[in-house]
Formats: C-alpha cells, sequence, structure tokens
C-alpha cells in the first residue's frame, strides 16, 4: 500500500460508527489491536454509547512478575482503548500525557472489562480516562490521558522513505 492509500484508509476509518458497533482496528499491525500483528494484544473494541468497551485476556507475552502482567503491558493497552475513542470525536490525535493507576495485580489468563470515555474537549486537546475492571467489577486500573488532535500527515512521519 503506498503513502495515499494509507492515509486515504485512515481517514475512511472516521466516519461515524453506530452505537454498538465493532470499530476497526488502527491498523493490521499496530500493538494493541492489530490482528497481524504476532505480539500484539490484538484488542476488539466496541461502541458502547458515547464509551467504547473491550475485554482482554493478558498472556505470556505480557508477564511482568511471574504471573503478573507488565506495567507497560496493561497501558499499552489502556492508551490503545483511547486510540478508539478518536472514532467516535471523528478524527485523529495521539497521546501527549498518559497515567495509569494500578489497583491490584492483572493476573495473567484472566478476563478483564475495560471502558473509556471523553471527559472534555478543549480545541485540540482531548482529555479521556478508562477503567479496567475484573468481572466482578472490582477496579484493577485506571488511566488518564491528553491526547493532541494532529493532522493524518502527522503520519508521514513513520511513513518508509
Ligand atoms: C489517519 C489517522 C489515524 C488515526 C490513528 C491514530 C491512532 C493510532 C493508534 C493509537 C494508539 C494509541 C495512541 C498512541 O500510541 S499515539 C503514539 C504516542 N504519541 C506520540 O507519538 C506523540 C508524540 N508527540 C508529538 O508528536 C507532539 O508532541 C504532538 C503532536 C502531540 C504535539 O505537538 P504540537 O507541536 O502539535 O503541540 P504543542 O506542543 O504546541 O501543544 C499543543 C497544545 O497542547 C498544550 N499541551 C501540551 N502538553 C500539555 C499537557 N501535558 N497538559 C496541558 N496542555 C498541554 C500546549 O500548551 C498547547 O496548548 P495551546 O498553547 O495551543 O493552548
Amino acid at each position: 500500500m503506498n503513502r495515499e492509500e494509507f492515509l486515504a484508509s485512515w481517514n475512511e476509518k472516521f466516519r461515524p460508527q453506530e452505537d454498538g458497533a465493532q470499530l476497526p482496528p488502527h491498523h493490521h499491525h499496530c500493538l494493541g489491536c492489530g490482528p497481524d500483528n504476532p505480539h500484539g494484544h490484538h484488542l476488539t473494541v466496541h461502541r458502547r454509547g458515547e464509551e467504547v468497551h473491550a475485554t482482554h485476556i493478558f498472556d505470556e507475552r505480557h508477564v511482568g512478575a511471574p504471573g503478573i502482567a507488565h506495567g507497560g503491558a496493561v497501558a499499552t493497552v489502556l492508551d490503545d482503548l483511547f486510540g478508539y475513542l478518536l472514532y467516535l470525536t471523528g478524527g485523529p490525535a495521539v497521546t501527549r500525557q498518559l497515567e495509569v493507576l494500578y489497583a491490584s495485580p492483572v493476573i495473567l489468563g484472566t478476563t478483564y472489562r475495560l471502558a473509556a470515555r471523553v471527559l472534555r474537549a478543549e480545541g485540540r486537546k482531548l482529555y479521556v480516562e478508562a477503567d479496567m475492571r475484573d468481572v466482578e467489577g472490582s477496579l484493577v486500573a485506571s488511566a488518564a490521558a491528553l491526547f493532541l488532535s494532529v493532522d493524518v500527515t502527522h503520519f508521514d512521519q513513520g511513513m518508509p522513505r
């Protein structure tokens, strides 16, 4: 896929998405959600009203302390989930600042439920928050982030020359 096709395919993702819809991966090799990334989390995300929701199980590829997910892997999933809110806000943005609260260990092989929402938008700034809970509903992690909207040409910086 050349540069023009790549950027066009991303623009296409920002069409309005119905409530309940499964949202498209950012791209096929995205670490958070790309189906073709063997090291990735393969996150599957749905729109639920004005939130985005996912269910996730961390595995041995994400290990930190034995049997427990690495904090960076947890942050990756939360950050990627924030990236799905962009389908609701309607345009590309990138993480400028991310803060994660680790409330309790995230156990490998265990199902967790994640939800993210936009708190407010101020010009280019998008303030977002997310939580991750076990199936009983107890909080295991939460995150707050500032995303800044960018033009699609921002992503040109990473395109092969
Ligand atoms: C086609 C699209 C595809 C979409 C897919 C995308 C998702 C991909 C997958 C998603 C995966 C998940 C996501 C990922 O992994 S995204 C990947 C990780 N993130 C990045 O790579 C971003 C790297 N950073 C940058 O490129 C630049 O810093 C950006 C572009 C973000 C801003 O550089 P720029 O030069 O443009 O901006 P600025 O410095 O003039 O600042 C602008 C304004 O912001 C204010 N400000 C700054 N900091 C703070 C702060 N902490 N609290 C409050 N305010 C703050 C600042 O004062 C100013 O305000 P004002 O003076 O204007 O009022």
